[in-house]
């Protein structure tokens, strides 16, 4: 009766999956390979690997574009064939993703391996995340982004906090156990927020000792144990500029791998046009100070290259599209079009 009921009720699930819409059974499997060890490890036999090295990922160059290749389970097999335990290799792999059509994507770090021997065997270059993610697709720079989060948190995950053990990975790479306290650690990201001040008519930007020469960028900070989104936009305007939120709007949010793995929050906040003078933090900034539209504008418009001045001073410009302080300054431009018009 058991078996008839439970053949009755893979028949009714299929019926119901196949119901879903492409995201919602893809949201399913991806779930499912998470939870399912077996069906995780047969999964990784059909899968797509995406290589990194040290955390650094795997690029290949055709003409002028930067492509991130997909290796096959086979093909992996013939890299990895060159190794002791080539079997143990592939259980390293965290699982990122997978295709409409549930081929699963995976991500490896080969960083034991010699480099150039992989470099020169698949004809491409393991390329710091920090240009990666400029140079790729826009749909694949959030891909390299996640991946190598996860691949990072896991190398830095290896032992148990608690009893100093080892930590075992499910395949899917979604949690670590330690066996011996029965602790288990999943990924994690530290939220932060990101803020775009403004006094009504300009914008308030600023820079790190760390930027490259002339970029400025919206006030960010890390969320604080049990602060809420508001009380962190509220405290880091605060501490950073010495200035007080009078309201906030809350934009939109971002993955971001550096310096490992944040949510950004993206808010714009309000100070009252009379109370706009800056007082900044000298510990972490090293300018700040309000722009206008006309201004904004021009540095939108600008290249880091093109920034340098003949008398060695820097225009400003303003992190790229690829980056949710990117988009926090356009939407500020739209607004402030849009009151103008
Ligand atoms: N995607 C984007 O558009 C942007 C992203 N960011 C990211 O936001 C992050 C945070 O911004 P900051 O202004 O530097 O933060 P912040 O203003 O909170 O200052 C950084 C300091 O906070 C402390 N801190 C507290 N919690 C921390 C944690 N979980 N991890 C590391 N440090 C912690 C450390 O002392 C650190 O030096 C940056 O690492 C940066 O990568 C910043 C601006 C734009
Ligand atoms: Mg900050």
């Amino acid at each position: 009766m058991a078996v008839v009921y439970q053949a009755l009720h893979r028949r009714v699930s299929s019926l119901v999956c196949r119901l879903h819409s492409t995201y919602v059974r893809k949201m399913r499997y991806l779930n499912q390979l998470k939870e399912d060890d077996s069906l995780c490890r047969q999964a990784q036999a059909s899968g797509a690997f995406y290589l990194f090295h040290n955390l650094s990922p795997f690029l290949q160059k055709v003409g002028k574009k930067y492509l991130v290749p997909q290796l096959s389970a086979a093909e992996m097999k013939q890299i990895l064939e060159k190794l002791p335990e080539a079997e143990q290799w592939l259980e390293k792999s965290v699982l990122i993703g997978c295709s409409d059509e549930h081929r699963p994507h995976f991500a490896l770090d080969l960083g034991a391996l010699d480099k150039s021997a992989i470099e020169s065997e698949l004809q491409g270059s393991f390329t710091d995340l920090r240009k990666a993610l400029f140079v790729v697709d826009g749909k694949d720079s959030p891909l390299l982004a996640s991946a190598q989060s996860l691949l990072q948190w896991h190398d830095s995950h290896q032992y148990c906090s608690k009893t100093g053990q080892p930590t075992q990975k499910n395949p899917a790479g979604s949690k670590r156990v330690c066996h011996a306290s029965g602790v288990t650690y999943y990924p994690q990201m530290s939220p932060v927020v990101i803020t775009l001040v403004s006094d009504g008519s300009r914008c308030l930007l600023a820079r790190q000792p760390s930027f490259p020469q002339g970029m400025f960028t919206a006030l960010s900070g890390f969320c604080d144990m049990g602060e809420n989104v508001e009380e962190t936009v509220r405290r880091e305007v605060a501490e950073e500029v010495g200035l007080e939120v009078e309201s906030l709007r809350y934009s939109a949010s971002q993955h971001w791998p550096f310096p490992s793995s944040c949510l950004m929050i993206a808010c714009h906040a309000l100070v009252g046009a009379q109370r706009t003078e800056i007082s900044m933090d000298t510990l972490e900034l090293e300018e700040a100070r309000w722009f206008g539209l006309e201004e904004i504008v021009e540095g939108l418009k600008r290249e880091p290259r093109s920034s340098k001045q003949d008398d060695g001073s820097f225009l400003p410009w303003f992190p790229p599209k690829q980056a949710i302080a990117h988009q926090l300054i356009r939407e500020w431009v739209q607004q402030q079009s849009a009151q103008t018009a």
